[in-house]
């Protein structure tokens, strides 16, 4: 089937067709029950159930895309679209808006240099070469550190474009310093390099065009924060003397408030809360402190909550 022509009508939604965010991507597309099937080499896939198409590019270039209003949506990093923005002309509003922060595809752009050397702040590195992927940004911050105007091409900082493995620059000599993403920070220790300064702190974003707005933007955006919020959070249960609720509540004060129902015996109460994951081994330790019993703790599978 010819799909570049079965495109009409449809929300044009682009995701990442590699890397590291592509199978969260997946999984969020999963739990938001957008279906679809890519045929092999196909950069376009027609979703069975919305009048959506997702596109397949890599992450780099989705912001210009959405940017240009080609693309309605967009899932890629927070970097890549602070990348694009740096590219614009001062003044200019970017055509790419951030909706939701997706929670996944933690990472930072970061300046390194020689463990070994003798560089301990960015500064140092002001009229040398620096290699990185992310040219614009890097030249924003040397700009400021220089105070020099950006974009101007008056930075005596060199810095010089590389599509990846950065992290080589030092050691084959081309770089005094880089600045390249880091989550473990595993590839930096194993190149021999330290992290001096932060230029960027990323997440994966939905991101959409500052021209699109329609009811499946609406809509879709409301499926992916349900999703997220139901992966964020937990539903905490637990009985408790009425005498305690008010303390109990402080502990779960859920997303609004918690739900309170009566038990059958006199004076205790249920209650029911929302609870951020990762906070729930410490809640269910303050619940016993202060007499509740009976406590459960249930993954949410989806939500629409505000
Ligand atoms: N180590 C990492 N941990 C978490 N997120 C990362 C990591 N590296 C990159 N990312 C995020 O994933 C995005 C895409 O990076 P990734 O390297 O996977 O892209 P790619 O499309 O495969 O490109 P390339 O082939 O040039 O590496 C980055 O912009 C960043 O937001
Ligand atoms: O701190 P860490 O957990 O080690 O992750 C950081 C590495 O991950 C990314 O590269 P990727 O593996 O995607 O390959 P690339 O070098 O080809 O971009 C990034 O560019 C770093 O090299």
């Amino acid at each position: 089937m010819d799909l570049v022509n079965h495109l009409e009508g449809r929300l044009l939604f682009a995701v990442p067709k590699k890397g590291r965010l592509q199978q969260a991507t997946l999984d969020l597309l999963a739990g938001c029950d957008v279906q679809f099937r890519r045929e092999t080499r196909l950069d376009i896939a027609l979703v069975k159930n919305l009048p959506i198409a997702l596109i397949f590019l890599p992450a780099a270039d989705i912001p210009t895309f959405v940017g240009e209003g080609r693309v309605d949506l967009g899932i890629t990093g927070r970097d890549q679209v602070a990348e694009h923005d740096a590219t614009l002309p001062a003044g200019e509003v970017s055509g790419v808006e951030e909706i939701l922060d997706l929670g996944f595809g933690g990472c930072k752009l970061q300046v390194q240099v020689p463990e070994k050397g003798d560089i301990t702040e960015a500064k140092q590195l002001v009229g040398r070469n620096v290699v990185t992927s992310f040219t614009a940004l890097t030249e924003q911050f040397f700009a400021q550190l220089e105070g020099v105007e950006a974009g101007k091409k008056n930075l005596s900082t060199k810095i010089k474009y590389v599509g990846g493995s950065v992290e080589a620059a030092c050691a084959l000599g081309v770089a005094d310093g880089i600045v390249d993403l880091v989550e473990s920070g595993e590839t930096m220790k194993a190149a021999g390099l330290k992290a001096i300064d932060t230029v960027v702190t990323s997440t994966a974003v939905l991101v959409k065009s500052r021209t699109s707005n329609n009811d499946t933007v609406n809509l879709l955006t409301s499926r992916i924060r349900g999703v997220i919020t139901a992966q964020k959070f937990v539903l905490c249960q637990y009985n408790i003397p009425r005498s305690e609720l008010a303390t109990a509540s402080k502990i779960t004060p859920g997303k609004r408030a918690p739900t309170i129902t009566a038990l059958e015996e006199e004076n205790w109460v249920a209650v029911s809360s929302m609870v951020e994951k990762k906070r729930i081994a410490t809640v269910m330790d303050e619940l016993i402190k202060v007499g509740a019993t009976d406590i459960l703790v249930l993954n949410i599978a989806n939500s629409r909550t505000d």
